[in-house]
Formats: structure tokens, sequence, C-alpha cells
């Protein structure tokens, strides 16, 4: 396959494009802290100096940003995407936002000729390592098979969810019930050492029954030993509740459990948790601060 362009080395980028390069892809890539482009140069990236300059090399290009306001930036600022995007050329935006940000880029990307996909991921930093993400893409159906080997290899699953949105859409309804399921967990992981078991046995029994799922699994034993190393940052959580939320406002939806989640995860941001791991909401419900990260 031709080489691929790939805008912002963060924690799932990184991994990604690593990935990319693993398979023999090649790959062209940008990101705002331009030292974050080191590792992968090593490893035979090349680095762009502009996600303009990315896009003019590369017929594909794929963004991994933090936030919505990031996702606009990388297309409408200056050197940005719509600077070099044309016919004949795809934007892949793999970053979690709302369904507008999303709509927008792809109007904008069309406008220009240029074809778009929104293809948000589930799953965090080690399934981003291993190339197991589940990709959740919408938009245009000749760009996802054009792209479709790249996302064999970062992903374990590729869905083809139809108009543009609903990608996004999906994404933040598992992100909100992910979040929501976390506070649970904390609460309970509160409630069994207040009242004298161990949290070690209650993630036993958890993981025998009905409810078990690799998030307890693997997040659990890190949260007793108040240890936060992010995969998954919190304020990236909190971003994907306030959206889901806004998505509730919009269907006229009622979420209650993730409203209070929502608060907690806010609180930890205000507290100064917001970059360890969304697991560090935890602390919230203990009412402390951790003792490690
Ligand atoms: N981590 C995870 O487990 C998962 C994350 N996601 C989603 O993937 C996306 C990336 O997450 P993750 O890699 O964890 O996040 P990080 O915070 O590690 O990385 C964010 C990236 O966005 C860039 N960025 C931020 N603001 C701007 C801006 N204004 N202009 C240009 N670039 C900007 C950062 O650049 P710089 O280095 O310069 O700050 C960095 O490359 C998010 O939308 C997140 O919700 C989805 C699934 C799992
Ligand atoms: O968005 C986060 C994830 O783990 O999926």
């Amino acid at each position: 396959m031709e080489e691929i362009g790939f805008l912002g080395m963060g924690i799932m980028g990184k991994a990604m494009a690593m990935n990319l390069l693993r398979h023999g892809f090649k790959v062209s890539v940008w990101n705002r802290t331009l030292s974050k482009c080191d590792e992968l140069k090593e490893h035979g990236a090349s680095v762009g100096e502009s996600p303009a300059a990315v896009i003019k090399k590369c017929k594909y290009t794929i963004g991994m940003l933090s936030d919505p306001a990031a996702a606009l930036s990388v297309v409408f600022d200056k050197d940005g995407i719509l600077e070099e995007i044309c016919s004949g050329k795809g934007y892949i935006d793999m970053s979690t936002v709302d369904a507008e940000t999303s709509s927008k880029i792809s109007e904008a990307v069309k406008k220009k000729g240029g074809s778009f996909l929104e293809a948000p991921v589930s799953g965090s930093k080690k399934p981003a390592e291993d190339g197991q993400l589940v990709i959740l893409s919408a938009g245009d159906k000749g760009l996802y098979d054009a792209i479709l080997p790249a996302f064999d290899v970062l992903g374990k699953k590729s869905f083809f969810l139809g108009e543009v949105g609903n990608g996004a859409k999906m994404k933040l309804v598992v992100n909100m019930i992910m979040g929501s399921m976390m506070n649970a967990f904390s609460e309970g992981l509160v409630l069994a050492d207040k009242s004298g078991l161990s949290p070690n046995t209650l993630l036993d029994v958890l993981d025998l029954g009905a409810i078990a799922n690799p998030m307890f699994k693997m997040k659990g034993p890190s949260m007793i030993q108040n240890s936060y190393s992010p995969a998954f940052p919190l304020k990236h959580q909190q971003k994907d509740m306030r959206l889901a939320l806004a998505l509730g406002d919009e269907n006229a939806v009622s979420m209650p459990v993730a409203a209070a989640a929502n608060e907690a995860f806010k609180k930890a941001r205000s507290t100064g948790l917001g970059d360890l791991d969304f697991s560090a909401v935890y602390e919230i419900f203990k009412g402390t601060e951790p003792s490690s990260a």
C-alpha cells in the first residue's frame, strides 16, 4: 500500500503508527509537539513539518487528536489539511469527537474534492499496540474499502456504520457506558473496603460472575495499588461523557447515571487528576489523593 500519513503522536497515535511501521507500511508522521515524532523516525517514519505537508505527500492520511478543538485545528488552521487535500486524497479521522465536528470536517474536505471517513476506535493503549482495536467507521465507503488493509493491521474488527456521524455517535455511546461502569466499579471497591471486605477478593468474585469484563480485570489490581499510569487519560473520558450527554440532550434521552459519572470525572479533573488514567476517578470515591501515579 502507498505511504500513509499520520497526524497526532499521542498515546494512541504513536502506538498505531508504530504498528503500521512494524507491518511494513511506509508512514509519514506529524505532531504539534514535534519531538514526539523522534521515536517514530528512529523506526523508519518520515516526519512532515505540518498537516498540510503530510497530506501533500500521502494519498491517505489518518488523524488521532485529543478532542473536537484539536481535530478541527489540524483541518482548518494555517498549514492545515484543507490547504492540500484534493481529489484522489482521503482523510480518516480516528479521534473521538462529536458528530457535528465530524460533519464539519467531512463537508470541508469534500468541498475541496477529497474524501472523508470518521473512524473512532474502541480499545486503549495496549489494544493499539497489539492491533486489537475495534474500528467504528462511517462516511465515504470507497475510502473505507481503500484503507481496510491498514485497518486490518490496526484493529481486530472494523465496522462500516453508514453516514458520517454514526461512527462518532457509536463511540460516544460505548464510552458513556464505559465511564459509568468505571464509576460503579469504583464505588463498589470503596464499599467493599469500608465494610471490611478485601477489594482483591471482590475482584476475584467479580471475575467469575456475569459482570466479569476485561476492564475490571485489567484496571482493578492497579486501582487497588493507587496506580494510574495513563492508558486512557481521564480528561478524555470526561470529554466523552460530556459529548455523550450532549447527544442525550439532542435526542431527549434522560441519562442520570451518565450525568452522575460525568460529575465524578469533572471533580477528578478539578483536583488535578486529568492526565492520569480514567480509573483515577476511584480517588474521588475514596476521598483521598493518589499516593502514586
Ligand atoms: N488513550 C486511549 O485509551 C484512547 C483514546 N481514544 C481517543 O483518541 C484520541 C487520542 O487519544 P490519546 O492518544 O490517548 O490522547 P493524547 O492526549 O495522548 O494525545 C493527544 C494528541 O492530540 C494532539 N493535540 C492536542 N491538541 C492539539 C491541537 N490543538 N492541535 C494539534 N494537535 C493537538 C496532541 O499533540 P501534543 O503532543 O502536541 O500535545 C497529541 O498528539 C482522543 O480523542 C481519545 O478520546 C480512543 C480510544 C482509546
Ligand atoms: O476510548 C477509550 C477506550 O478505551 O476505548
